[in-house]
């Protein structure tokens, strides 16, 4: 039986200036313990122009919080106004980049074959994609949840080979329960995680299926987190709102303890 350490990753989203985000991590330094790193991983995904400054605080202080961002681009550089390259990440020292999260897929046109194209970029260059996968409310009350984020799951991950596959972190996200307040339940979270990790067995092996870790996100926070946690394929979350309070996220990190 693989243990899967969970990951509680705070995705900031287009908040917090970089002197914010010193202050913010320098906070969260202060509060969380070894025991806390022994038991989770925790990360931010902060706005690109935090990461130098969350880099040298890391570094400085030797901190055990992994960082990374929210995107990147397809390409590794050239005449791309406006992007970031997997290879700039990279020298950052980003452990993890979010790809395809449903703000990119609503907002910008991002489509599972630029996610799976950026996924290809995250790994040439070392980081660790986060790929974001969920439904939409519409999806959601037809009862195509399953369906319809296992087909954006097979299609971020087409050609990625299993050694790469098996270190990639997803990320289910039902879009009707980002910021809204409207968690999905333990069980809605359950169905479609099981779904995932019944895929990714299909598609290479239960053992790689074991390995990876799977997180939740949609209006997660202390009050609720322990009960999704309990969730057997569920490995983690991806908070948004709630990552913004440092208390709030050190509670969420602490999920054993709510
Ligand atoms: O990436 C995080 C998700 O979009 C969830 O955001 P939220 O916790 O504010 O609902």
């Amino acid at each position: 039986m693989t243990t899967r350490t969970p990951l509680m990753a705070g995705n900031w989203k287009m908040n917090l200036n970089h002197l914010e985000a010193i202050a913010h991590v320098q906070k969260l330094a202060f509060a969380l313990t070894d025991k806390d790193y022994e038991a989770v991983e925790v990360a931010v995904l902060t706005p690109f122009t935090d990461l130098r400054s969350v880099q040298t605080l890391v570094d400085g202080d030797k901190l055990k919080i992994k960082y990374g961002a929210q995107d990147l681009s397809a390409h590794d550089s050239g005449a791309y106004t406006g992007e970031i390259s997997g290879a700039m990440l990279a020298k950052l020292k980003c452990a993890y980049v979010a790809v395809g999260h449903s703000e990119r897929r609503q907002y910008h046109g991002e489509t599972d074959t630029l996610c799976n194209e950026k996924v290809k970029a995250a790994f040439k260059h070392g980081l660790t994609p986060i790929l974001c996968v969920g439904e939409g409310l519409d999806v959601r009350k037809a009862g195509d949840q399953v369906d319809y984020t296992l087909a954006q799951l097979d299609g971020g991950l087409k050609s990625i080979p299993a050694e790469q596959a098996e270190t990639i972190v997803i990320a289910y996200e039902p879009v009707w329960a980002i910021g809204t307040g409207e968690v999905a339940t333990p069980e809605d979270a359950q169905e479609v995680c099981g779904a995932i990790r019944g895929r990714l067995a299909e598609l290479y092996s239960q053992d790689l299926a074991d390995k990876v870790r799977i997180q939740y996100g949609g209006s997660v926070k202390a009050g609720n987190i322990a009960a999704i946690m309990a969730q057997p394929d569920v490995d983690g979350a991806l908070v948004g709102g709630a990552s913004l309070d440092p208390e709030e996220f050190v509670k969420i990190v602490r999920f054993r303890d709510q």
